[in-house]
């Protein structure tokens, strides 16, 4: 059965003893797109992305990615991590200090026994925006650059899996959001799959399409982001930053400098945005940005109001709060958090009608 799962995508069953640390994982992730690893502090995040690279080696193991077994304990089947086709970025950039940038970059290639022109090196470097640092010595460059830097020498292998082990957790905010756009270009540019571990919910919202849940060494819950993202249920994993991420088209820009998105159930009027019309971005809506009324009041007409019905109740552990999951009519999601007071002065419960009151949204290049 994991044979055959394994076409298409990677298919993962690791069980590993540390002293202290049990691992045991079964995982079937998808060919493409992003997905991410997502967990608390010592849930094991690492320690999977390290046995999908071959760096650890599980005791009870079977790996296998597009069809191909990259270790199968019951055979005795492990392919070491230099025979594997991946790319591995770290937290931190482990640049080689001797070289220029161009230096570490070719590094990379000729390790792999590939040409500038076989290895795609122009394109990379234009994807990674790192042309002005190439002659470049490593050691003034900044954080974000580093990153860049490792991941373009990670992608200049030409690998078919990219391993990214939370690559933002050294960088403060403003190098984060420097390094953001350039992970959502590979997200959008690379036809290869990618595995990110994270534990920052913004980064996993932003970046990833299926969402891998870990607690104490076992998954808890794997799946689409859009279905595993805002599920009451784990509402108590991302604390008090439960969300639901919808994708929309930018739909009109309006003469008042008000741009209007697209979604099958409606409509949300945001700031003026850059993008053109037509443009698909995705959208993460926090419980804590969205109320609920149970009329649609005319004063409120110009704000973004949508019909909805409640569907489940759930805990946070924000005192004093409940979050409520309610569908649109065109089926999406969409998670408010509310007093506990407000809910019972509204009756809500599953089945009530509902308008949800959108007050802040992120964008973010689909
Ligand atoms: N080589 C090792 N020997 C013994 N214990 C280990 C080893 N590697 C990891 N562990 C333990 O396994 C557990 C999981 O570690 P891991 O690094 O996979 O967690 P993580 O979810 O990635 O955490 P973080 O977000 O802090 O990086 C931890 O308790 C860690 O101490």
């Amino acid at each position: 059965m994991h044979e055959a799962a394994a076409r298409n995508g990677i298919t993962a069953r690791f069980g590993l003893d540390f002293p202290s640390f049990a691992l045991d994982v079964d995982l079937v992730l998808p060919a493409r797109g992003v997905t991410a690893i997502f967990g608390p502090s010592g849930s094991g995040k690492t320690t999977v992305l390290r046995c999908v690279a071959g760096l650890e080696r599980a005791t009870t193991g079977f790996l296998a990615y597009d069809g191909q077994v990259w270790q199968d304990e019951a055979r005795r089947v492990f392919v070491p991590t230099h025979r594997r086709p991946i790319g591995v970025v770290f937290q931190e950039a482990s640049l080689f200090q001797h070289l220029s940038v161009m230096g570490n970059l070719k590094y990379g290639m000729t390790r792999a026994g590939l040409s500038p022109e076989q290895a795609g090196l122009d394109a990379i470097v234009a994807l990674l925006g790192i042309e002005h640092l190439l002659a470049r010595g490593t050691k003034t460059l900044s954080g974000g650059e580093r990153q860049r830097i490792a991941i373009a020498r990670a992608l200049l292998r030409r690998p078919r899996l990219l391993l990214m082990d939370e690559p933002l957790a050294a960088l403060d905010l403003k190098r984060k959001s420097e390094i953001l756009p350039y992970l959502e270009r590979l997200h959008d540019e690379l036809d290869i799959p990618i595995l990110y571990v994270s534990h920052a919910p913004e980064e996993v919202a932003r970046l990833a399409d299926h969402l891998v849940l870990m607690d104490g060494g076992k998954v808890i819950a794997q799946g689409p982001l859009s279905e595993t993202m805002g599920r009451l249920d784990l509402a108590s994993r991302f604390a008090d930053d439960v969300s639901v991420v919808l994708p929309v088209t930018i739909g009109a820009h309006d003469d008042d400098d008000l741009t209007r998105l697209d979604f099958a159930s409606g409509a949300i009027v945001v700031g003026r945005r850059p993008e053109p019309v037509g443009r698909k971005l995705r959208c993460r809506i926090r419980a804590r940005d969205v109320s609920l009324s149970l009329g649609n009041h005319a004063d409120m007409s110009i704000v973004n109001i949508l019909p909805a019905t409640v569907t489940a109740l759930g805990e946070t552990p924000v005192p004093g709060h409940i979050l409520v999951e309610t569908a649109l009519s065109g089926g999406e999601r969409l998670v408010a958090r509310i007093t506990k007071r407000s809910s019972t002065q509204l009756g809500i419960r599953p089945g009530v009608p509902v308008y949800a009151q959108v007050k802040a949204v992120a964008l973010f290049g689909e």
